[in-house]
């Protein structure tokens, strides 16, 4: 029997196209263990892996391409070697390296029939959407949390691309209520961990993104004072491995800090006020507290043994950050070394879920346990295999449609517990015509490097050639490189702003009528003749006009799920919550779609059944 005869039997005449397709899957972690099985099963016939991690102890229990003995190996390499012994007439290739490497650029991108994404994080999904749109290739977008689940077909011109909603932000919290006026218990562990503990061992909060600093001229003042605040704990930090070091950081956020707040009278009128805790007082409470506690960690901790876990890993991890000091300093001129959140790092876990359970009691709102902590400090929503397997699948379902051309059959499909159907589907709807990915004309600019500036463009090309005003800006994937206020750069070559073979570059007009849309300039590298002008476009694009109002578009509103909002952060408890809601809200808006139900065709000619 052919090792073939239920792909066929199951997919009808779209198999001999599956078994000539080539193609791309990015992202090797939970979706992508599934999927690289079910494309090797299913008889895709070129497969290419792309991952730039390795394998981690915590990946084995639902990646399941991967065993003990590789960790630390790389996970796009052990996932080919694992799924190429399914099926031995599959041919896989593996790439350990970041999807944003040069190397893949849109010509190797349009070498791929269809490309799946099965990654984590905002910034990489938007990378390979906007190459897919570039190279006219689709794309299978999905992602998982916990039990929800997307996938969304992508292409050009036909659906909606990644790009065409705007995403939500990575959830941050206004620094007044993280600093001053917490009321949740995630508010203190935040503060715990990117306020507390960055302040000591690692860099200032400034960077923390979970917080959002921005002024408005109702908290300048405040503001300000949490600023002083945080420089006189910095000073605090320099006394770090003295005796009385333990105290002064107590003192000073539990007590002194408390005071300042407490103060301020007009704060607490609808609020409870919170109060200051006593040093000595704890440490007389504390003195029963056996060092077993820090194991206990399911139970909720008490104010002194609270207490007793704050000394104790103050203690280990500054003695551990003296120690990395002591040993770096052959090497003068390197930044000072820093410790950082993690949680699978007891040290600094059993800190943020001590320091976060103080400053809970202090403002009389409930401590957590320490499980709870890791779980809401380490931003962790449970991955659950079901859930990759399933959307895994459905990518396949979709991608038969793909290689089918029917692009206009397929749809956006969602996962979710809380719905009375696991699996809803809705058509995929249009794309935005203001979208700033995929409606963009899209050219490529020949120029030579040494010699073409960035004015050659602006005057030369856009003004002259193409017929752009005054008002525009160009960017490039490291931010502005130029707008009528920031022209700096105009004198300087292509070679020295860095763009080079490969790169785009955006150029957005801001003209208030008849407002171009984005144009999308891929750069090839060319010596060009001295007497030729150094910069040309082999092509003329057609650049249409934005829309002035975004038209009513039937289309999915919210963002997809992913299990991983920008920064490569995951998603947090609170939010978890949230879009649970959001998707419950759509399940019902996409059940009620009349062409949502299961619908059985006999193709007679292969004798399949087709579940669509
Ligand atoms: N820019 C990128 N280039 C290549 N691969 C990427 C890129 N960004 C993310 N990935 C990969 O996408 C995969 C996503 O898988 P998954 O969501 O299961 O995450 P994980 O890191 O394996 O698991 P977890 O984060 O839950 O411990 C990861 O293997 C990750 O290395
Ligand atoms: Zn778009």
């Amino acid at each position: 029997m052919s090792r073939d005869k239920y792909a066929k039997q199951s997919l009808g005449s779209v198999h001999a196209r599956i078994k000539q397709s080539r193609v791309l899957m990015v992202g090797a972690g939970g979706i992508g263990c599934e999927l690289l099985k079910n494309l090797v099963l299913t008889g895709f016939g070129e497969i290419h892996v792309v991952d730039l991690d390795t394998i981690d102890l915590s990946n084995l229990n639902r990646q399941f391409l991967f065993r003990n003995e590789h960790i630390k190996k790389s996970k796009a390499l052990v996932a080919k070697e694992s799924a190429q012994r399914f099926n031995p007439n599959v041919k896989v290739e593996a790439y350990h390296d970041n999807i944003k490497d040069p190397r893949f650029n849109a010509a190797w991108f349009k070498s791929f029939d269809i490309v799946f994404n099965a990654l984590d994080n905002l910034e990489a999904r938007r990378h390979v959407n906007k190459m897919c749109i570039a190279a006219d290739v689709p794309l299978i977008e999905s992602g998982t949390t916990g039990f929800n689940g997307q996938v969304q077909v992508i292409r050009k011109g036909i659906t909606p691309c990644y790009d065409c909603e705007p995403k939500n932000p990575p959830k941050s919290f206004p620094v007044c209520t993280i600093r001053s006026t917490p009321s949740q218990p995630i508010h203190c562990i935040v503060w715990a961990r990117s306020y507390l503990f960055t302040e000591i061992f690692g860099t200032s909060e400034d960077d923390a993104p979970e917080m959002d600093q921005s002024e408005s001229p109702e908290n300048a003042a405040e503001i300000e004072k949490l600023r002083q605040e945080a420089k006189a704990l910095q000073r605090i930090r320099e006394s770090m491995g003295s005796a009385e070091f333990p105290r002064l950081v107590f003192n000073k956020v539990f007590k002194e800090d408390i005071e300042r707040l407490r103060s301020m009278e007009d704060m607490w009128k609808t609020r409870r006020a919170p109060v200051p805790l006593d040093f000595d007082e704890l440490s007389e409470a504390a003195l029963g507290v056996g060092d077993t506690i820090v194991h206990k960690d399911q139970v909720v901790w008490t104010l002194a043994e609270n207490f007793a876990v704050f000394l104790h890993s103050l203690k280990r991890l500054s003695d551990r950050l003296e120690e990395i000091r002591a040993n770096s300093h052959a090497e003068m001129g390197n930044a000072p070394p820093i410790l950082t959140f993690d949680k699978d790092d007891v040290d600094t876990l059993d800190f943020v879920a001590a320091s976060a359970n103080l400053r809970s009691h202090i403002f009389g709102i409930e401590s957590r346990s320490k499980f709870d902590i890791k779980q809401m400090a380490g931003n962790i929503i449970p991955a659950i295999a079901t859930t990759n397997a399933m959307t895994a699948s459905l990518c396949v379902l979709e991608a038969s449609k793909v290689l089918r051309d029917d692009i206009s059959n397929t749809k956006s499909i969602f996962l979710t517990q809380l719905a009375d159907r696991v699996i809803s589907s809705g058509p995929h709807g249009l794309p935005n015509p203001n979208c700033p990915v995929c409606s963009a004309a899209q050219t490529t600019l020949v120029v030579d490097p040494s010699r073409a500036t960035l004015n050659d463009l602006v005057e030369g090309l856009l003004r002259v050639e193409l017929g752009y005003g005054e008002e525009f800006s160009i960017q490039s994937e490291a931010g502005i490189l130029y707008d009528p206020e920031e022209d700096q750069n105009l004198p300087k070559t292509f070679g020295e702003l860095g763009l080079k073979e490969d790169t785009f570059i955006t150029v957005i007009d801001e003209a208030d009528d008849n407002t171009k849309v984005n144009l999308v300039l891929s750069i090839s590298e060319k010596p060009l003749d001295k007497d030729a002008k150094p910069i040309q476009l082999p092509e003329k694009p057609k650049i249409g006009t934005k829309a002035k109002e975004a038209p009513q578009i039937e289309r999915d509103g919210e963002p997809p799920v992913t299990n991983g909002h920008g920064h490569g952060k995951k998603r947090g408890a609170a939010e978890a919550d949230l879009l649970d809601a959001e998707v419950a809200k759509k399940r019902g808006k996409v059940a009620a779609a009349p062409d949502d139900d299961i619908v059985i065709l006999d193709d007679a000619e292969e004798g399949a059944i087709v579940l669509d």
